[in-house]
């Protein structure tokens, strides 16, 4: 369990985190959405003692981290793969970490077996792809057999096999009731891993829902694909309807029943009435729209 009451981090005049609330249980795999400069890497910072907050506090297990007493135990932790020393064979990394909380070489092994890092364990950290960092960050993370896991952008870099075990590691970690923060920019990856999402931008929280009502309070579309298209506008006066490339069109603010009836009535045949969701995609960006910091320019508008 994390917990953040108030939870407060400013920069000079910057407030990168602005007295945020959360309580984050175990069972489930958390996801932790922002636009870049929203605070998360702030926070997470926060939960683990390298970043003394403002105001508030953060409990890891019902204690700041600074007092928890093995804390490799508590709290597995990935922020930046690269802080590893790049003269170090990844087993030396593994072996100097385990040595801080006596726990035996075998569980060295095991890690670097889960992580697939068997065949570069003695090699060099400085010559490790981004993929094979981000797998020994993890191995790191999961020495401890900690019952939180912290993780920012683990699959970053990693090949499609690569986010699929992360994917099903962090799932099945969480299947045994341990509690699983996980920040990504990938927003498909998110959807498929994440049960819950706290969503922030500016500092600040602005969803802190179950995926499904994240995404289910994004706009909904229905697509009709019609031979009298202009006819079916006019039958349906009030809703909103744009053309879709395919000349489908798609409509907001009415159900497909509503649709359906209305074209029953006038007579209008249709060739496709479907409900299509909203992406996870969508919602994040309808929600985050405000918050953006760092916009990008919309493609076409410069040269
Ligand atoms: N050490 C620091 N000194 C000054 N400002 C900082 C420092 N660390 C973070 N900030 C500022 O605080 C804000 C939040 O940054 P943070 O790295 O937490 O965002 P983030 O959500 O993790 O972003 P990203 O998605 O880009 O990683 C940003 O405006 C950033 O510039």
């Amino acid at each position: 369990m994390i917990e953040a009451h108030g939870l407060t981090k400013r920069y000079g005049p910057k407030t990168a985190v602005d007295g945020i609330d959360f309580t984050i249980p175990p069972g489930r795999v958390t996801g932790f959405l922002g636009p870049n400069g929203a605070g998360k890497s702030t926070t997470m910072r926060m939960i683990v003692g390298l970043d003394r907050p403002d105001a508030g506090s953060v409990l890891v297990s019902g204690s700041p981290y600074a007092r928890l007493r093995a804390p490799l135990h508590e709290v597995g932790v990935l922020l930046d793969a690269k802080a590893v020393h790049p003269g170090r064979t990844a087993e030396k990394h593994l072996l100097a970490l385990a040595a801080t909380h006596r726990i035996p070489r075998r569980r060295v092994r095991e890690v670097i077996e889960l992580t697939g890092l068997e065949t570069v364990a003695r090699k060099r950290v400085g010559g490790f792809s981004l993929g094979m960092g981000q797998r020994l960050g993890i191995a790191a993370a999961m020495l401890g057999d900690p019952r939180v896991l912290i993780l920012d952008e683990p699959v970053n870099g990693l090949d499609p096999e690569g986010v699929r075990w992360v994917r099903m590691l962090l799932r099945h970690l969480a299947s045994e009731g341990r509690t699983v923060l996980l920040s990504s920019h990938l927003m498909s990856e998110m959807a498929q891993t994440a049960d819950h999402l706290i969503v922030i931008g500016r500092g600040r929280v602005l969803a802190d829902a179950p995926v499904d009502q994240v995404v289910g309070a994004g706009t909904t579309l229905v697509r009709v694909r019609t031979p009298r298209p202009d006819a079916l506008t006019a039958a349906l006066p009030g809703v909103q309807i744009a053309v879709a490339e395919d000349g489908a069109l798609e409509a907001t603010g009415a159900t497909p029943e509503q649709i359906g009836d209305a074209a029953a009535r006038a007579g209008i045949p249709l060739h496709e009435l479907t409900t299509v969701a909203g992406s996870l995609e969508d919602a994040y960006l309808d929600l985050t729209r405000d918050a953006v910091e760092y916009g990008s320019a919309a493609i076409g508008a410069t040269r």
